[in-house]
């Protein structure tokens, strides 16, 4: 029987711990947002990412500074919906409605069980619509607000500024793309001491030096970290007009980019 907690406005998510990489593996396959990793999702993110509920609540607190009336709030690679819950939470604009997209089908089917339960418990939430496909394939309509909580670093590095341009292309006047990332740094000693600090804050989380290793050898491959300097030259080469971080915790850091 699965755990379950009621994390948000009634909504029961997964409670199981984060175990994956817990055994010895002879061979660490590449991370995948599969089966697995969506049971333990909400509690692997939490543990992993320092700051990450406070980056998503308060992406519901700035959305609802920029969010436009009549318009689509995206949240893109949405996993379990947690920031179409805070955009919920926090967004009274008229008429905005939130589009998540995400391209893992274990992913989407659970979020969408844990959004219809809103919706059959509350009323006059923001509607939401869930996708399953590719954030890079999509059609772009006029757009507030566009989230992208963590996800654009398993973007191909190559296909990082195009997708950007896209976003650009889609924003509203007065609306804003609201980007986290995990952070390299060009520094090698401020890179070396970040990371390290990292692994204090999975340590105290309980991650084991097993599982903080094989996790690491498991998401290398797969995840591509920028720096913010990075960041912040392709937003601007995308079209973006300013890029202004709000939130960093170790090597995790939140920006904005107005159109
Ligand atoms: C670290 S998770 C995002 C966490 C989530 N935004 C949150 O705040 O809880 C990255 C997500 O991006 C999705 N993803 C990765 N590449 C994608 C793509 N090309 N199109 C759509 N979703 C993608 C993954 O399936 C995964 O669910
Ligand atoms: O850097 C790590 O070790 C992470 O686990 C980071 C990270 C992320 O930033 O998205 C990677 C994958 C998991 O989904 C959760 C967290």
């Amino acid at each position: 029987m699965p755990a379950f907690s009621t994390y948000t406005a009634g909504t029961a998510v997964s409670k199981e711990s984060d175990r994956l990489f817990a055994q010895p593996l002879t061979q660490v396959p590449d991370f995948a947002f599969n089966e697995d990793v969506v049971r333990v999702f909400p509690d692997m993110i939490k543990r992993s990412v320092p700051g990450y509920p406070t980056i998503v609540e308060n992406l519901g607190v700035l959305a609802a500074q920029f969010a436009q009336p009549n318009s689509v709030l995206y949240d893109l690679g949405s996993s379990l919906g947690a920031v179409t819950q805070a955009l919920r939470r926090h967004v009274r604009t008229d008429g905005c409605r939130v589009i998540a997209v995400d391209n893992s089908a274990a992913m989407v089917e659970r979020c969408r069980e844990y959004l219809n339960g809103q919706d059959s418990m509350f009323q006059e939430l923001l509607p939401v619509e869930v996708i399953e496909g590719d954030i890079l394939a999509l059609e772009f309509q006029p757009a507030s607000v566009v989230a992208l909580n963590f996800t654009l670093q398993f973007i191909a590095p190559d296909q990082r500024t195009a997708l950007l341009s896209r976003i650009r292309q889609s924003l509203l006047p007065g609306g804003a793309l609201i980007l986290s990332e995990k952070l390299r740094f060009n520094d090698p000693e401020e890179h070396a001491l970040l990371t390290d600090l990292h692994v204090a804050f999975k340590r105290a989380n309980g991650y084991s030096e097993l599982e903080i290793a094989q996790k690491r050898s498991a998401i290398e491959n797969v995840m591509k970290p920028d720096s913010l300097e990075e960041h912040r030259e392709r937003l601007l080469a995308a079209g973006f007009s300013k890029v202004v971080p709000w939130f960093q915790c170790l090597n995790f850091a939140s920006l904005i980019a107005l159109p």
